[in-house]
């Protein structure tokens, strides 16, 4: 059997080596010549899988070592009798951890109280939901907008316009879509921007498009008291510089990489592979994934809610280095830029998801241990 496999995709040699000879290529470039003979396409979510880069080739079996799926053409798949498989939520606590990291720069730099703000979250998938938990346990206001869900189980769902009215930070977690019901695409534009309230926070770690970037460029430079939290961009792997600078922090599509969502992915599209190909599963996640090296972090029962909060999750991640790496690389021409995009995801500092860090608390402190225990960590 023949693999051409995304050269991003980590652990590619100990999942799939069992099946065949693996072929890693950037995957960017990966053409229909690179495929042809192939039987099975690993990919990550910069490679468009269609009918243009598989007809003809061998490939029976594609995988995605992501959770979104808007690069493959699903309906083709179907078509042409090839079987496919996402990583559905692999990734989902680094991206909960994004949106935590984020908020604690944004109150810090606005000297707010994070535990006084009403929080919509757009699209309560694995990511949305998990944040929704995440938020809830804390004890913060959370209003959930997800149509979809909405009409499927009813329960507490509003619209989107009630998150645009009532929420004063909003988080978007949809997938990207053009067509259905409720397509996403631009679901934020002109019209709907110009609806959040006074001083709202935006965090968009979903798709780039599901924002129209142009309308909000416009609205950053009309309204200063928006503040902008962007790890996607329309257009990747280009953003618009212009809108960079207006944002409180930017990033390049980074959200979700986790050491351990990676790895998660490449477990996943390799189980699915083996599902497909009906044998046994031989290598295991467990077996290869490090062990984490989170600190453990001590609070006395005295500590200050807010600061603990704000240490636990910046022992986790703190966004500032990547947003920094970021604007640093949004000068050049679009060839420089582009290259420099791919270059920062591509050598990615390995950071480590929530669970793996572990918090001591000496004393009485009740509402202390539901924090902690609503972040996520481990409780020693
Ligand atoms: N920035 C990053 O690094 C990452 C970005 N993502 C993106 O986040 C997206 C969401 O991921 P998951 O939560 O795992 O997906 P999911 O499929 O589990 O959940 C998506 C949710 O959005 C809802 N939804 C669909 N259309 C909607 C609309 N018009 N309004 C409100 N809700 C709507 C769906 O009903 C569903 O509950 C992915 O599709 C992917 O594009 C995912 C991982 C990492
Ligand atoms: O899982 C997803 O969906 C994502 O957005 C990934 O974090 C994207 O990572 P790459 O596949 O672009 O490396």
């Amino acid at each position: 059997m023949r693999i051409v496999a995304d050269e991003n995709i980590p652990l590619v040699d100990e999942f799939f080596s069992g099946f065949g000879q693996i072929t890693r290529l950037p995957g960017r470039g990966i053409k229909p010549a690179d495929v042809a003979d192939a039987d099975v396409l690993l990919v990550r979510s910069v490679t468009r899988v269609d009918k243009a880069l598989l007809a003809g080739s061998k490939v029976r079996f594609v995988g995605t070592a992501t959770i979104g799926t808007d690069h493959l053409d699903l309906d083709y798949f179907a078509e042409a009798g090839i079987g496919w498989s996402s990583a559905p939520g692999c990734n989902a606590r680094g991206v909960v951890d994004y949106v935590l990291g984020s908020l604690l720069v944004l109150a810090e730099q606005q000297g707010a109280d994070l535990a006084g703000k009403v929080y919509g979250v757009v699209g309560a998938g694995q990511v949305g939901g998990r944040l929704v938990e995440v938020l809830r346990n804390l004890g913060w206001q959370v209003l959930v907008c997800d149509p979809p869900r909405a009409a499927a189980e009813g329960g507490h769902f509003v619209s989107l316009e009630q998150i645009l009215a009532e929420c004063d930070v909003i988080s978007l977690h949809t997938p990207i879509t053009t067509v259905g019901e409720h397509p996403t695409q631009h679901l934020l534009d002109a019209a709907r921007l110009a609806q959040l309230q006074p001083g709202s926070w935006l965090i968009n770690a979903s798709r780039g498009p599901v924002v129209d970037n142009q309308a909000l460029l416009a609205a950053l430079r009309q309204r200063p008291d928006l503040q902008a939290v962007l790890d996607v961009w329309e257009g990747e792997p280009l953003a618009d510089p212009a809108l960079v600078d207006l944002c409180q922090i930017a990033t390049p599509h980074i959200a979700g990489y986790s050491l351990d969502g990676k790895l998660r992915g490449t477990a996943q599209i390799y189980q699915a592979l083996c599902a497909h190909l009906a044998v046994a599963e031989t290598v295991q996640l467990d077996e290869l994934m490090p062990p984490s090296w989170l600190p453990e972090l001590t609070f006395n029962a005295e500590a200050q809610l807010p600061w603990a909060l704000a240490t636990i999750c910046r022992a986790v991640y703190d966004p500032r280095r990547d947003d920094a790496d970021f604007r640093r690389c949004v000068r050049g021409d679009e060839s420089q830029r582009r290259a420099a995009f791919d270059a920062l995801r591509k050598h990615y500092p390995v950071r480590r998801e929530i669970d793996g860090l572990s918090v001591r608390v000496q004393g009485e402190a009740p509402a202390l241990i539901r924090q902690v225990r609503a972040l996520g960590a481990q409780l020693r």
